[in-house]
């Protein structure tokens, strides 16, 4: 069943660029695709930042003896960086290699099957791209699928019907882990940030879920595309998975560039632009951006946890009055996302909106 009424975002419909990439006698990248407005800005690649991004342990994190320091862990991950990665999190590494598996097969359908799949005009959801909404931008080097999972009312009946059965199955199974891992790990944040339930945790009861699988195929020239333009995510809590364990993920971190190196199964967890306000910009959300490499294709999977779209959003007021003053505005999830997709990426732009 859809929820009736509920308003829908929509996006420009633009090529498939695995099918671009497909074409016999591709060689020369099409001008939209070429990006020259990219920041050149330092890129750190060797083992230093990278390996200092932090590794939260979740059974470390959860047990009473060791909770204090993983914790504290976990606070200074979420000031400091706004991106972790997260290892023994409870989900199957078995479990994850058939996910990735059933992910790749799910790209490589004929693009026939695909189109039943395929954003219609006016909507959002399906095959397709997002934040598309002028002919004359720029565009990613990568395709998306994009799905609401969470609550069950507002999944689009016409999408979830037609997708494999198997991989349908996958997905409300990883869903429904992944809806727990981040449970948990917000009422940890409202522990360690001494806040009160119904000020944060309370917020995601009601939650949206979204899952955005990222498809970025290989690029002869690499450098003059972008996988994913630089952006900060607009959700509360995002839980990604780098699928076959090739790079592109980079955050900006003081400035510059750092690559977050795959770890096997474990899980990259980031602050959205919602949990900083909730926060009151204790916890920051960190640019990101893909990028592709010219051998082979990258696959990412994101799960993005935000309140229900009515729910109002604003900065905890515990927290508020011990830092005595208010950073940002109230808003509802719904309005916040409305700015949000109507706007082409660029950097942590629209969070200014709630800025006071
Ligand atoms: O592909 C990636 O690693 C990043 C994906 C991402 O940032 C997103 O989907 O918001
Ligand atoms: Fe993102």
């Amino acid at each position: 069943m859809e929820a009736e009424g509920e308003k829908q975002w929509s996006s420009l419909i633009v090529p498939s660029v695995l099918e671009i990439v497909k074409e016999k006698n591709f060689t020369t990248i099409p001008p939209r695709y070429v990006r020259l407005d990219q920041e050149k800005t330092e890129i750190l690649n060797d083992s230093s930042l990278s390996s200092e991004i932090p590794v939260i342990d979740m059974t470390r994190l959860c047990s009473v003896s060791a909770m204090d320091s993983e914790l504290k862990k976990l606070d200074f991950a979420c000031q400091d960086w706004g991106f972790f990665q997260l290892v023994n999190h409870g989900i199957d590494s078995s479990f994850l290699e058939k996910l990735e598996t059933e992910v790749q097969d799910f790209f490589n359908l004929p693009m026939k099957e695909k189109q039943k799949l395929w954003q219609r005009s006016g909507e959002f959801e399906g095959f397709g791209q997002v934040n598309i909404v002028s002919e004359n931008q720029k565009l990613d080097w990568g395709d998306m699928f994009i799905l609401t999972t969470e609550p069950i009312r507002s999944r689009k009946s016409h999408l979830f019907s037609k997708l494999p059965p198997p991989f349908r199955e996958t997905l409300e199974t990883y869903s429904s882990e992944v809806k727990s891992i981040a449970k948990i790990l917000f009422a940890k944040m409202a522990s360690v940030l001494e806040i009160k339930h119904e000020e944060m945790e309370d917020l995601f009861d009601d939650v949206w879920q979204s899952i955005k699988i990222n498809y970025y195929p290989p690029c002869p020239q690499p450098d003059q595309v972008m996988g994913l333009t630089q952006h900060s995510d607009a959700a509360g809590l995002t839980i990604l998975l780098q699928v076959n364990q090739v790079e592109g993920l980079q955050i900006k971190k003081d400035g510059k560039w750092v690559v977050v190196k795959p770890l096997r199964d474990a899980l990259v967890v980031n602050v959205g632009e919602i949990l900083e306000i909730i926060t009151n910009g204790r916890y920051r959300s960190i640019e990101h951006r893909a990028v592709v490499n010219s051998e082979k294709e990258r696959l990412s999977v994101a799960m993005f946890h935000s309140p229900g779209k009515e729910t109002i959003i604003r900065p905890a007021k515990s927290l508020v009055d011990r830092q005595k003053q208010c950073l940002f505005k109230s808003m509802s999830t719904q309005e916040y996302f409305d700015a949000f997709f109507t706007q082409k990426l660029n950097g942590k732009s629209h969070l200014d909106l709630m800025r006071i």
